[in-house]
């Protein structure tokens, strides 16, 4: 693929016919202001021969500096703005300010990988104010080592902040939020905060102190600690999330008087830290009463200098321009975007490789910030996170396909046409609570349906696209037995797809399997054996790594639909033609979810051999008084255990009533005994009862907010 400089400059003109070859000598004309900055470093790094005689000269600093004063002009008027100019004999960057210099700096390093030096002049600059990443996501919190990686990917991508704000790191949120770190951690946020300031990024360190927060002094003056802690350890960017939160902590005057203590007694003292964050309780409009006062209440009281995280108008959506149009008359200011792609905290059997796309093109003067929440994987997320950072600064330039292309060659640019393979048919997320999909195997797409639709609509064989999908299951086989085979090129991303790659190697011999399948309904021996390795590789599929207990899915939006309705249509030709009775069913979930509350509503179900679960939610669930879930079963089943965690204590679980049927119309009550306090973890005494429908209702009388930790059932043997 061709060069491109990432992300996509705003100005970027290249004399076609000139180039210079890279200079081994330099005089450097540096001016003052970058004395202690990071561009002079990182150019350095890149061009090390300084010689004071040498004919060649750099003259880098930002506007003011006299040593690029003659330049002046040129330097674009917008913060984090650059000039950088090559000609024959000199290179010139001049910054709007410091991180504008160090931008020119990093765009400098791009054009080196080039084997000549174009004669270019490139005026740049960022469209929205502050473009990164929130480490937001449940699970498992980020290592050091992915961290160190993931700042050096924001210095590169021209990404100026990172939140650091992992829901299942202790000391961020409860039940250790009013604690400072212990020496260990505290060494190695350090580190962080030092890789940030090398790379440029400001490093936010964010507390979650809603779920238990009291409104006094105490806990006010034990947050400012903490933060001062933090102050000391370098960190210069502050955050206060109030997301997935129930009680007292959910008041916005009290947030609002919080957050403004804290803006007038910490930010505003130090004078060398960024604006203040916060992510609202009623974070997006789904979820958002504005009769209710809570959103303008935050607006009318937050200073204005505080910003107001927005995750659109759901919990996972993309952002468009009616959806600022909503949302920022209401908080009076810019919304801080808090975008949740590519987490997949809740699709945890699933990774999110695609294309970034949806959000709207002309929206960059309609937020403040957009930061992106990843997946667990973090080096996986950079394939969003690098089109996050081509999008965020140059919106109206950016092209999802082009972006997400690059993204994969600059991941693993000596296998990049496998993983670019594999990316293609691991982006949709599969059912899920939010209802959020994404395109998956698009280029396969019309050759699939062609395929299917002639084969169950007239029992033939389309010949053209039954090789297109055949030779692309060759080459997902191939693909995955590259990548898997790959060595150092990357190899933490290959640690973290691992059990995806292994699953795509299968999903490709599964197609392989079925396409033969296809071809030999009218032949009552050489079925058979393909028949088997078909159920061999759907056994397979589902009874992965037990080190995953989420599962692990691929190729789940297009190619195994596919495959399933070709194995069970082969199959039923099969037993029509030769009267027997083989097993016509591909997948099979034994359980299916039904609710009245909207946010249980659309929660997948899972089996792995005896257990059947719900799968979990993140978000705090407003189950509406009369609100019921029922899980039904294909046919009864005896039950060995039930748990089920609301995330309440054990007084909360007396405003539900659990019931189960053999038949959906005589309910029984299975009564919930607490099994550990704590977050109660409830089991129900079904143990040996066989039933059909299990239901869970609110019989309180009123709206409760419970989490939905776990809905999981055991089948006795
Ligand atoms: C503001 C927000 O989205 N908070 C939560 C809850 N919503 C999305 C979840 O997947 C989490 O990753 C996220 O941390």
């Amino acid at each position: 693929q061709e060069f491109r400089l990432q992300p996509t400059p705003q100005n970027y003109t290249v004399q076609q016919d000139d180039s210079i070859s890279i200079p081994r000598q330099y005089r450097l004309m540096a001016g003052n202001s970058l004395n202690n900055g990071t561009a002079l470093p990182l150019l350095r790094s890149l061009m090390p021969e300084e010689a004071p005689d040498a004919a060649f000269r750099i003259y880098i600093g930002t506007k003011g500096d006299k040593v690029v004063s003659s330049y002046r002009k040129r330097i674009p008027q917008k913060s984090e703005g650059y000039f950088l100019k090559i000609e024959k004999d000199r290179i010139i960057i001049a910054g709007a300010d410091e991180r504008g210099t160090y931008y020119g700096v990093q765009t400098l390093a791009q054009l080196l990988t080039l084997d000549k030096l174009p004669l270019a002049e490139v005026a740049d600059y960022p469209d929205v104010p502050y473009r990164g990443v929130v480490e937001g996501f449940y699970g498992t919190p980020w290592s050091q080592e992915d961290r160190i990686r993931q700042l050096d990917f924001y210095g590169r991508n021209k990404m100026n902040v990172y939140l650091y704000g992992p829901k299942d790191d202790p000391y961020h949120s409860t039940p250790h939020w009013r604690k400072p770190y212990p020496a260990q951690e505290a060494e190695r946020l350090k580190q962080l905060v030092d890789r940030a300031r090398d790379n440029n990024v400001i490093f936010y360190w964010a507390i979650h102190p809603g779920q238990d927060i009291r409104w006094n002094e105490e806990d006010r003056e034990l947050l400012l600690q903490k933060f001062e802690s933090m102050y000391q350890l370098g960190v210069r960017g502050f955050a206060v999330f109030f997301d997935d939160i129930s009680g007292e902590g959910t008041k916005a005057d009290k947030q609002a008087e919080l957050l403004n203590y804290i803006d007038n007694h910490f930010v505003q003292v130090k004078k060398d830290v960024a604006p203040l964050v916060m992510c609202p309780t009623e974070y997006n409009k789904s979820w958002t009463k504005v009769e209710g006062g809570y959103l303008t209440t935050l607006g009318e009281k937050l200073n204005k200098d505080i910003q107001i995280m927005w995750t659109g108008n759901r919990v996972i959506a993309t952002i468009d321009r009616p959806t600022l149009d909503f949302i920022n008359p209401l908080i009076k200011r810019k919304a801080y975007i808090w975008w949740n792609f590519p987490v997949s905290d809740y699709v945890r059997d699933h990774l999110l490789m695609g294309p970034v796309y949806g959000n709207g093109l002309d929206i960059e003067d309609g937020m403040s910030a957009f930061v992106s929440n990843p997946m667990e994987h973090a080096e996986a997320s950079k394939i969003s996170l690098y089109s996050v950072a081509d999008y965020t600064w140059n919106m109206e330039k950016f092209d999802s396909d082009t972006s997400w292309r690059h993204a994969i060659k600059d991941l693993m640019p000596l296998h990049a046409e496998y993983l670019e393979t594999f990316a293609a048919h691991n982006s949709d997320l599969g059912k899920n609570g939010h209802g959020f999909r994404r395109e998956e195997s698009i280029r396969l797409q019309p050759a699939l349906s062609a395929l299917l639709k002639s084969y169950l609509e007239k029992g033939e064989i389309d010949e053209t696209a039954y090789n297109q999908v055949d030779e692309e299951c060759r080459k997902i086989i191939l693909s995955a037995d590259m990548l898997l085979a790959s060595g150092n090129e990357n190899r933490p991303l290959i640690d973290e797809i691992r059990p995806w790659l292994t699953q795509f190697k299968l999903v490709g011999e599964y197609g392989k399997t079925v396409l033969e399948m296809m071809r030999l309904p009218q032949q009552e021996e050489a079925f058979l054996p393909g028949h088997a390795h078909a159920q061999a590789l759907q056994t397979l599929m589902t009874d992965n790594d037990a080190r995953y207990p989420q599962g692990v899915k691929s190729g789940s939006g297009q190619l195994m639909p596919t495959f399933d309705a070709l194995f069970e249509a082969s199959t039923k030709q099969y037993n029509q033609r030769f009267h027997t009775a083989l097993n016509a069913r591909a997948v099979y979930s034994p359980y299916t979810l039904e609710s009245n509350v909207q946010q249980l509503a659309l929660l997948p179900t899972q089996q792995k051999g005896k257990e059947g679960s719900i799968a979990p939610s993140n978000e705090v669930i407003l189950w509406q008084a009369g609100g019921s879930l029922t899980l039904s079963m294909d046919r009864p089943r005896v039950l060995a255990t039930l748990r089920i965690d609301l995330g309440t204590k054990e007084e909360g679980y007396t405003h539900f009533r659990l019931e189960t049927s053999l038949d959906g119309k005589t309910w029984r009550n299975a009564n919930l005994q607490s099994v550990w306090k704590g977050y109660t973890m409830q089991k129900a005494d079904v143990k040996g009862q066989k039933v059909l429908k299990i239901r869970l209702t609110n019989t309180s009388g009123s709206e409760q907010k419970v989490y939905f930790k776990a809905f999981r059932l055991t089948e006795q043997e």
